[in-house]
C-alpha cells in the first residue's frame, strides 16, 4: 500500500500570509503527483476570527487541507521559560512555532514534508527527499545543517513521520526544558538531535537526527557564506532557498546580500504571477515590477489534480501576459529602459582577506513590489475589526519588535518580557547602536508600514545632508530605498494618528500635533517631537532654529503614497541626497493653523518638504537598483 505523503506548512499571523500564498502557489506547480496533500496548519485563532473569507477561499484552492491547530497545552508556562532565550534572539513572535510539534499529530498522513512559510522550492527536487527516506521511523527527524550552528539542523525544512507517542512526549519536553533558541528549533534539536542531548543522563535512544545535504534548505542571508564562490559552485543543485531572520520577501526593503537578491526577486516574481493570476491584482499598472518570465522557473502545473484544474488557469494567465495592451506595453518598455545597475561592491567571501572587487556581478533588481495597498489588505484578508495598527517605532539596530501584524500572542509575549526583565529595553539601545552603526552615517528610525511590516534601515550620510536638491541626483547610480517616510512621520507622529473605517480609510487625522521643522543648515534630515518632548525641550534649543506648527486637523498623503517615497543617494557615501518623489506632491498642509507666532508662513515654515517635489518628477521614473555600501 502506498504511504500517505503531505507537504505541510503553518501560519499563525496574518504578517506571514503572502509567506503562505506564494509557498502553496509554487508547490501547486511544482508537486504534480496528486496523491501528495498539501496541508496547513493554521492557528484556530487566526482562521477563525482574523482571516477574510476570501483569504479562506484563497488558502483552501491552494492547500488541500487545512488544519485549524490550537497552541499547545500550558503554552503560557512554554513562552514563559522560554521568553529569555527568545529576548536573545530578537524574535519575540516565533514564541509560536513550537506550535510545529502538532505535525506529530497529523497521523492520518504516513510521512510530511513540512516547509516554513517563508521558503521557495526552486523545483521538484525536493519531493526526492521521501524517496531519500523512505525509511524513516518516528524516531528519526531529517533536516538540513543550520547554517548558524551546524551541529544543529534548521527546523524550516524537515521530513518526519507523525506519531502520537513521540507528539506527547515531545510536548511534555517542550513544557519542561528550556529551548535552545527559545522556539521550536531549539526544542527539535534538543529532543531529536544527539548533538544537544547529554547522552550520559538520557542514554543513547534511537531519537536521531538524519542530516540531509544543505542544498535542501539553503539559507539567506548568510554574510560570508551565500556570496561566495560555493554559492557559485553549487548553484544548480539549490533545491530549496529558505528567508531566515526577520527580512522576508514580502517586506519591503533594500536587500544586501548579492545572492539572496536574485532569490528575493524571484520569489516576489512567483507572488506577482500569483496575485495576478487569482484576481487579486486588477490593474496591472499597479505592480511596480513586471514579473521576469525568465527568472520564473518553468514547471508544469499541477494538471492531474482533479479538483482544481489549475493548469488552464495558469495557461489563462500566460495568455494574458502575451495580450499586453499598449499601456501595459509602455511600462514595461518604461521598466526595461532603466540601465541594470552592474554590482561593483566588494563580494563576501568566507574570508575577508579574499574579498575582491568584481564587475562581473549582475545584482538583480531589489524588487519593491508592494503586495496589496493597505485598503486591499485589510478588505481582502483581513478581517478589518481585527487590525490594530502597530503604533510603536522600531530601530533594527536597537529594539526588535515582533515583525507580525501585532496579535494577542504577541501582546501576551510582551507582557510576560516586561513581568520577567522589568530592564528597560532603552539601557541596551545606546550601546548597540554605538558598535552597529556604519561609521558615517546616522541611522534614520524605521517605522512599521501600514501592514504592519518593518520598515528598511535607513542610513543617511551625515556630513552631506544639506544640500536636497542637485542635478547630480539624476545619474544612473541611484539607490532607492522604498518606504522612506516624510521626516515629519517618524517617531511618536503615529501615536497622535487615528484610522477610521471604512470610508476613511486612506485619512489620517490628527490631533494636536506638533511638527519641528529645523533650519537646514543646522540639521535639516529628521527632527519630530511630540508634545512631551517639546515641553521638555525649553533650555535646550539655542543651537537650533525651531518652527513649531500646531495643526487641528490635517488630511496628508494617502497610505498607499506613504508607502512609495523614496530616498536617493550617490554610490559615494559623501554624496548622500534625500529627495521627496513627485507622487508625494499631494500632500496638503491646507488645514496647518498659522497661529504661531514665528512671523514664518506655511510655505516657508515647510518649505523643506515641498522645495523638491516639482524639480523631482523624473524620479518616479526611476527604478530601484542596487548598490551596498555596508
Ligand atoms: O509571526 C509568525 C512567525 C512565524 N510563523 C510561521 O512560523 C515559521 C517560522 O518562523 P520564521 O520567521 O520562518 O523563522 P526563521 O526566521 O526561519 O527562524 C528559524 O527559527 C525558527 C524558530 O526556532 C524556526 O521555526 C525556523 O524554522 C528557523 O529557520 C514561519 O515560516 C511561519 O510558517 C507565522 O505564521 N507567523
Ligand atoms: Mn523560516
Amino acid at each position: 500500500m502506498s504511504k500517505k505523503l503531505a507537504i505541510a506548512t503553518l501560519l499563525y499571523s496574518g504578517s506571514y500570509l503572502p509567506g503562505v500564498f506564494t509557498l502553496g502557489y509554487q508547490l501547486r506547480k511544482i508537486v504534480r503527483d496528486a496523491r501528495i496533500e498539501l496541508i496547513l496548519l493554521v492557528s484556530k485563532e487566526l482562521y477563525d476570527t482574523t482571516l477574510s473569507d476570501s483569504a479562506k477561499e484563497l488558502l483552501h484552492s491552494l492547500y488541500s487541507d487545512i488544519i485549524e491547530v490550537e497552541p499547545l497545552n500550558d503554552h503560557d508556562a512554554v513562552i514563559r521559560n522560554n521568553a529569555a532565550n527568545l529576548r536573545l534572539l530578537s524574535r519575540p513572535e516565533l514564541a509560536f512555532t513550537l506550535v510545529k510539534t502538532r505535525l506529530w499529530e497529523q497521523t492520518q498522513y504516513d510521512q510530511i514534508l513540512y516547509l516554513d512559510a517563508d521558503t521557495l522550492p526552486l523545483n521538484d527536487e525536493i519531493l526526492n527527499l521521501f524517496d531519500t527516506m523512505h525509511n524513516q521511523t518516528e524516531l528519526q527527524i531529517a533536516a538540513s545543517p543550520d547554517i548558524g550552528w551546524p551541529d544543529m539542523f534548521n527546523s524550516g525544512v524537515m521530513v518526519l513521520v507523525p506519531n502520537i507517542a513521540i507528539f506527547e512526549a515531545l510536548h511534555i519536553f517542550a513544557i519542561s526544558n528550556v529551548s535552545i533558541d527559545g522556539a521550536d528549533q531549539g526544542i527539535l534539536n534538543q529532543f531529536f538531535n544527539q548533538n544537544c542531548r547529554d547522552t550520559s543522563k538520557d542514554g543513547l535512544d534511537s531519537r536521531n537526527w538524519v542530516v540531509l545535504p544543505f542544498l535542501y534548505n539553503v539559507t539567506t542571508p548568510n554574510d560570508g557564506y551565500q556570496s561566495s564562490p560555493a554559492m557559485q559552485f553549487f548553484k544548480d543543485k539549490v533545491k530549496l532557498i529558505h528567508f531566515i531572520g526577520t527580512h522576508k520577501p514580502w517586506k519591503k526593503w533594500v536587500y544586501r546580500h548579492a545572492d539572496g537578491k536574485e532569490y528575493v526577486k524571484r520569489w516576489n516574481g512567483l507572488y506577482e504571477e500569483f496575485q495576478k493570476e487569482y484576481g487579486l491584482v486588477q490593474k496591472f499598472n499597479n505592480l511596480s515590477t513586471v514579473v521576469d518570465q525568465k527568472q520564473t522557473p518553468e514547471v508544469e502545473s499541477r494538471s492531474d489534480n482533479s479538483q482544481h484544474n489549475y493548469g488552464a488557469v495558469i495557461e489563462a494567465s500566460e495568455k494574458q501576459y502575451s495580450n499586453t495592451t499598449a499601456d501595459e506595453e509602455e511600462i514595461m518598455e518604461q521598466e526595461e529602459s532603466v540601465p541594470e545597475y552592474i554590482e561593483t561592491m566588494p563580494e563576501h567571501t568566507e574570508r575577508a582577506s579574499e574579498r575582491i572587487e568584481t564587475k562581473q556581478y549582475v545584482a538583480p533588481e531589489t524588487p519593491t513590489f508592494i503586495p496589496l495597498d493597505f485598503k486591499e489588505w485589510l478588505t481582502t484578508f483581513i478581517n478589518k475589526e481585527n487590525f490594530v495598527p502597530e503604533q510603536e517605532v522600531h530601530n533594527e539596530y536597537t529594539e526588535q519588535q515582533p515583525q507580525t501584524a501585532p496579535d494577542e500572542h504577541v501582546a501576551f509575549f510582551e507582557k510576560v518580557e516586561k513581568i520577567e526583565n522589568p530592564i528597560p529595553v532603552e539601557e541596551n539601545e545606546e550601546e548597540e547602536e554605538i558598535e552597529e552603526q556604519p561609521e558615517g552615517f546616522t541611522v534614520e528610525e524605521t517605522c512599521l508600514n501600514d501592514i504592519g511590516y518593518q520598515e528598511p534601515q535607513v542610513y543617511v550620510d551625515e556630513n552631506n545632508v544639506e544640500d536636497l536638491v542637485t542635478e547630480e541626483a539624476m545619474d544612473d547610480t541611484v539607490i532607492e530605498l522604498p518606504n522612506f517616510r516624510f521626516d515629519w512621520e517618524d517617531g511618536n507622529y503615529l501615536k497622535n494618528v487615528e484610522r477610521s473605517f471604512p470610508d476613511d480609510i486612506f485619512e489620517y487625522e490628527i490631533e494636536e500635533e506638533s511638527v519641528k521643522v529645523v533650519d537646514k543648515d543646522d540639521e535639516p534630515m529628521k527632527q519630530e517631537i511630540t508634545k512631551e518632548e517639546k515641553e521638555d525641550d525649553g533650555e535646550n534649543n539655542g543651537d537650533v532654529k525651531e518652527q513649531e506648527a500646531k495643526s487641528t486637523k490635517q488630511p496628508v498623503a494617502s497610505s498607499s503614497q506613504l508607502l512609495h517615497p523614496v530616498i536617493v543617494q550617490k554610490t559615494e557615501p559623501s554624496k548622500a541626497k534625500t529627495y521627496f518623489p513627485k507622487r508625494t506632491n499631494n500632500v496638503s498642509y491646507a488645514d496647518v493653523d498659522e497661529d504661531e507666532d514665528d512671523g514664518k508662513d506655511n510655505e516657508e515654515r515647510y518649505s523643506n518638504f515641498t522645495v523638491p517635489l516639482d524639480e523631482l518628477q523624473e524620479l518616479d521614473r526611476i527604478q530601484p537598483s542596487h548598490n551596498s555600501k555596508y
